[in-house]
């Protein structure tokens, strides 16, 4: 018996004449909270809506719990939960009333105060939908979702318009769902989030994955990154790096940073320069999806 909960197999979808996913593979194993990513229309919500049984796959195998989402949907309902990006819930209902309307529609639902306790909204109870905040809107929708405590659970983009503190409130609530062996399918705009929460990570580009594995994994593939203020001069070249350089700010893209920091100290200590906000990192998430997206695009950065 496989261990996937969701399992893609060349999963393709047109729009008349836009195939808008183009042939994508992925599994998402039991407990793991795994993220798609991808630049805008890169096909991730369509491919949520083709697991969700929403939308259908124009050609490809798709299999959620073991699943097929639209024959089995039925089957597949009470097992999941979904956290659209706009939530339909009606404005003039309170909080707890929207909250018991769902659970009178929800298989052996949670208590009420335990969901609203849970997103932090009790003391909202009271309070009507539509005088909600927009983050506290994105709150009660995640309770609504985990209403049934659904093994498999799908968070499209679960955090905009949260602030700092709500968002990082939020992946508590996400963090105590995967440690009760939640399943988790998240996309987001925010690359700290999936550094943050997710087991694995898949970037899409117009409609194919053009990199998947973990956050790890997935950053060890692109050089570190050295970065300095030099308002006059020329930066040295260094053995291992490629040189980047927008205005005054320099950018040194390294596959050995030891050795090429080294070598750029000694350059800066020999010509007495003052490397103003020098930084060395390894890259980020973020500095992969900027690679990805960018391809192809008018470089981000001019190289000197
Ligand atoms: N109903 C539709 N009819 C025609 N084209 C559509 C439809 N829904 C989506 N598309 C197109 O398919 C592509 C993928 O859209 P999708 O919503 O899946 O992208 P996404 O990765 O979720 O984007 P975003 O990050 O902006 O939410 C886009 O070019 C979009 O314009």
């Amino acid at each position: 018996m496989t261990d996937n909960v969701i399992d893609i197999e060349g999963l393709r979808c047109r729009y008349g004449a836009f195939e808008a996913v183009r042939g994508i593979s992925l599994q998402v194993r039991r407990g793991e909270l795994f993220a798609l990513l991808g630049t805008n229309g890169a096909g991730k919500t369509t491919t949520i809506e083709v697991l969700e049984g929403l939308n259908k796959a124009t050609s490809g195998t798709v299999r959620v719990l073991g699943l097929d989402p639209i024959r089995d949907r039925a089957a597949l309902r009470p097992r999941t939960g979904v956290m659209l990006q706009k939530g339909g819930f009606s404005g003039s209902l309170t909080v707890l009333e929207t909250v018991n309307l769902w659970r009178n529609l929800t298989a052996g639902p949670r208590p009420a105060a335990e969901a609203l306790e849970m997103v932090g909204l009790s003391d909202k109870a009271g309070v009507a939908v539509e005088q909600l905040s927009g983050g506290e809107g994105r709150r009660l929708e995640l309770a609504l979702a985990v209403l049934g405590r659904p093994e498999l659970l799908f968070l499209d983009e679960p955090t905009t318009g949260m602030d700092p503190a709500s968002r990082r409130r939020t992946w508590e609530v996400v963090r105590e769902l995967l440690a009760d062996g939640t399943t988790v399918l998240l996309t987001t705009h925010y690359l700290e989030e999936a550094e943050n929460l997710a087991d694995r990570v898949a970037i899409m580009k117009a409609g194919e994955i053009v990199t998947i594995g973990t956050p790890e994994q997935v950053v060890r593939a692109l050089p570190a990154r050295i970065t300095f203020t030099l308002p006059a001069g020329n930066p040295p070249q260094l053995s291992h790096s490629t040189l980047h350089v927008q205005a005054d700010r320099v950018t040194y893209h390294s596959t050995d940073l030891q050795s090429d920091l080294s070598d750029l100290l000694a350059w800066a200590n020999g010509n007495a320069i003052t490397l103003t906000d020098l930084a060395a990192r390894p890259a980020s998430l973020e500095d992969v999806f900027m690679d990805i997206a960018t391809t192809n695009d008018e470089p981000a950065e001019a190289s000197r």
